[in-house]
């Protein structure tokens, strides 16, 4: 488990504080996968580095399983470190040694004895899927590979925490896929509790349980993936949600269609997703829905469906046809400032 107590770290450049993360909580608990996303400058890498003191907090807590790690003698705080793994944008391997020994050195160096090693990295090579790249160098692996390797690296050591800084954002969409289903694998399949920090809603929106929006140091808005996307209340979470969903219509093209009905986003999670909700609502009420833009997300506890329609009537029917829309389940949203 990992938790934030009003964590802030300030820096000072050129007689200026610059305050990087400002006063963030967080809680995880052991197995979950949770997301922080924010713009360049946002934080996000001053915040994970304090969760292993690789940056050390101005002020606030961190505990990891309960310990307060700015209160651990050296000993103690190593001891703790060693359950926490960490992979990076540009996978930080050493060029000059084989695949086999940029996981068998960190391995030496934390005391795994001589006999163990042989097994423990082909262990973990396997589970990465790299078990026959062991004599090859960095140079010779592509970016998701490469990224593989240092994944492999990382769980050699046996953490059970692992942090991930922006760990796909150097890689395509086909790879990022797959290392993001590499990171879910072993969270399933290890019980590894994983915080990661990306710029990419993709991301979020594929591995995590719980996401945080950072700005200017803090965090803006938070809760549950479903929740999130179902919802999103801050316009920075609008903003990254569009990044991956046509969500928006022009402000002139709700304003002409507002003038013949209700230009409505109706957003769909779980059971709803399921109904033939407008098909039920034509017939019921006389009012025409026309679709303007959908599209479904799969989230990695649910799905999310999202439909921007016109219903096209007069005010009492598309009144009628809000509730029932409202009743079945399906969240309501009017665009443009009107109310039918
Ligand atoms: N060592 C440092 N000294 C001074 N200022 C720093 C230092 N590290 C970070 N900052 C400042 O803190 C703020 C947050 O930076 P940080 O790198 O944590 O943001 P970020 O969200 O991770 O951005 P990016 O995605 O571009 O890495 C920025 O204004 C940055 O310039």
């Amino acid at each position: 488990m990992i938790e934030l107590k009003n964590v802030r770290k300030s820096f000072f450049s050129n007689k200026q504080e610059i305050t990087a993360v400002d006063g963030v909580n967080m809680t995880i608990n052991a197995g979950e996968i949770h997301g922080v996303i924010g713009y360049s400058g946002a934080g996000k890498s001053t915040l994970i580095r304090c969760v292993n003191l690789l940056e050390t907090p101005t002020e606030g807590e961190v505990l990891i399983n309960g310990k307060n790690l700015l209160k651990l003698s050296s000993s103690e705080l190593r001891e703790v470190r060693s359950k926490v793994g960490m992979i990076f944008q540009h996978f930080n391997l050493l060029k000059t040694v084989t695949v086999y020994e940029n996981i068998a050195i960190p391995l030496k160096l934390s005391g795994v004895p001589k006999s163990e090693l042989k097994e423990r990295v082909e262990k973990y090579l396997k589970i990465v899927g790299l078990e026959d790249r062991a004599s090859n160098y960095p140079s010779q692996l592509s970016g998701g590979q490469k990224q593989r390797v240092a994944i492999a690296r990382a769980l050699s050591l046996e953490p059970t925490i692992l942090l991930s800084d922006e760990a796909t954002s150097a890689l395509d969409p086909e790879t990022t896929e797959s290392i993001l289903d590499l990171l879910l694998k072993i969270n399933r399949e290890l019980g590894i509790t994983i915080l990661l920090i990306t710029h990419e809603m993709n991301v979020i929106q594929k591995i995590c349980d719980h996401v945080y929006v950072m700005e200017n140091g803090s965090v803006v808005e938070q809760g549950s993936t479903i929740d999130l996307f179902t919802s999103p209340q801050h316009s920075t979470t609008q903003k990254f949600l569009n990044t991956i969903s046509q969500r928006q219509l022009s402000d002139s093209l709700v304003e002409s269609l507002n003038v013949t009905g209700a230009v409505t986003r109706l957003t769909f999670v779980g059971a709803a997703t399921g109904k033939p909700a407008l098909a039920e609502v034509s017939k019921k009420f006389s009012v025409t829905p026309n679709i303007l833009t959908a599209n479904i997300i799969e989230l990695k506890n649910g799905i999310v469906g999202n439909i921007v329609v016109h219903l096209e009537g007069d005010k009492n029917a598309i009144l009628d046809a809000l509730k029932y829309l409202e009743q079945s389940g399906i969240r309501i949203e009017q665009l443009g400032g009107r109310q039918a």
